[in-house]
């Protein structure tokens, strides 16, 4: 397959509420979609880095320009495969979620070529996956118990609470007295420290399915001393950057659950491997989100079809952020279950009216 052409998509989604974690308050997704035209066909790829480097160290701007800069001229001429995209993109060090856009865009156009949906490649087993969704630090218990109401009114089957010091469990506490022994987990976003372990160990009365990320990104071993003193099993996000990085983490203890993230690890082929890394290990996994369009999503739901993804993910209907989708037929959730595309490549089809309504900036880039 060879690359002929190639351009950066500068996107601004305003969501339909703010969404508030332990480390921003969101009002829009800014994103970059990266199109590539290849002799198999057209290709997308979307980078999931945010603007500011508040998630982890990478951001848009400087996922732009690695793409740009360095990364696609790595791939300049040359008769690609996309399961050799990542040993070309190798020496290139970090930049994972910018590698991954450009794995991603030529998986789709590859794919779509051989008309075989992601979900085949990668080894998916189901049609369609259980719905999680991941709710935002609210300004009042009240607030937080109506939208995880409306959340449960949609048929999500597990509730994500975001917390950061200060909201942590009375909120936790209010939801489990409202809505009983549904599936509730928590998220941290690293914002926490040792000194919190009584705090998590009070966390444990109310019989969560994980802890997520309760400590900085880039421990492991403080991570393994909390998990030896806590009954809730911890789960780690930033903190597994890759198959090996998973396979650290269970060795050290530090987590019994891994949330995969594609672009936290580097592509969609990689976060198989972390799936199967934790397979071996006999450590579910499930899909984390990162506020993607449906481009985004329609790779994750692909992934979230593989077989250890045994715990619900962040696999939110479009609407759960956007009013409206990029793509022509939007995501939605329907007796708790979203769709896995079943079309060749993403199995999706971007709306390009809606796409350049949402459009700030397009860059060709010189191959
Ligand atoms: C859905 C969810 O909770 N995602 C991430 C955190 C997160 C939160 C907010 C975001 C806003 C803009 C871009 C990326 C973002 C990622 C997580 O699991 O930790
Ligand atoms: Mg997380």
């Amino acid at each position: 397959m060879r690359l002929h052409r190639a351009e950066l998509f500068t996107v601004e989604m305003p969501l339909v509420s703010p969404f508030a974690t332990s480390f921003a308050v969101q009002t829009h997704r800014q994103l970059t979609l990266l199109r590539v035209e290849t002799d198999a066909g057209v290709g997308w790829g979307e980078c999931v880095a945010m603007a500011d480097p508040l998630y982890s160290s990478e951001y848009l701007a400087a996922a732009g320009q690695v793409i740009s800069d360095f990364l696609l001229p790595r791939l300049r001429g040359k008769d690609l495969s996309a399961s050799a995209v990542s040993h070309l993109l190798g020496p290139v060090k970090g930049h994972r979620m910018a590698k991954a856009t450009v794995e991603m865009a030529l998986l789709d156009a590859e794919l779509r070529g051989a008309s075989m949906s992601l979900s085949d490649y990668l080894g998916g087993v189901h049609d369609r996956v259980p719905s999680g969704v991941s709710v935002g630090i609210m300004d009042s218990v009240e607030e937080l118990l109506a939208a995880v109401g409306g959340y449960l009114e949609e048929g999500y089957q597990r509730i994500k609470l975001k917390i950061q010091p200060g909201w942590e469990l009375e909120p936790v506490r209010a939801v489990r007295r409202e809505f009983g022994d549904i599936a509730l987990q928590v998220d941290a976003n690293a914002a926490f420290t040792t000194a919190d372990v009584r705090l998590f160990q009070q966390m444990d009365e109310f019989g969560l399915l994980l802890v997520e990320q309760p400590l900085e990104d880039e421990d492991l071993t403080d991570h393994a001393f909390l998990a030896a003193r806590i009954s809730t099993p911890v789960c780690l996000d930033e903190s597994v950057v890759s198959a090996k990085s998973a396979a650290d983490a269970i060795a050290l203890g530090a987590c019994s659950v891994v949330n995969i993230k594609a672009g936290r690890v580097g592509g969609y082929l990689e976060a198989r491997r972390v799936h199967d890394v934790c397979a071996a290990h006999g450590v579910p996994v499930w899909c984390g989100g990162m506020v993607e369009t449906g481009i985004g999503r329609a790779a994750n739901m692909a992934l979230a079809a593989l077989p250890n993804f045994r715990l619900i993910g962040d696999t939110s209907a479009s609407d759960r952020f956007f009013t409206t989708d990029i793509i022509t037929q939007p995501f939605v959730i329907e007796d708790g279950y979203v769709a896995v595309p079943r079309g060749p490549g993403l199995g999706v089809e971007v709306d390009e009216q809606a796409l350049a309504a949402v459009t700030v900036a397009r860059t060709e880039i010189a191959l």
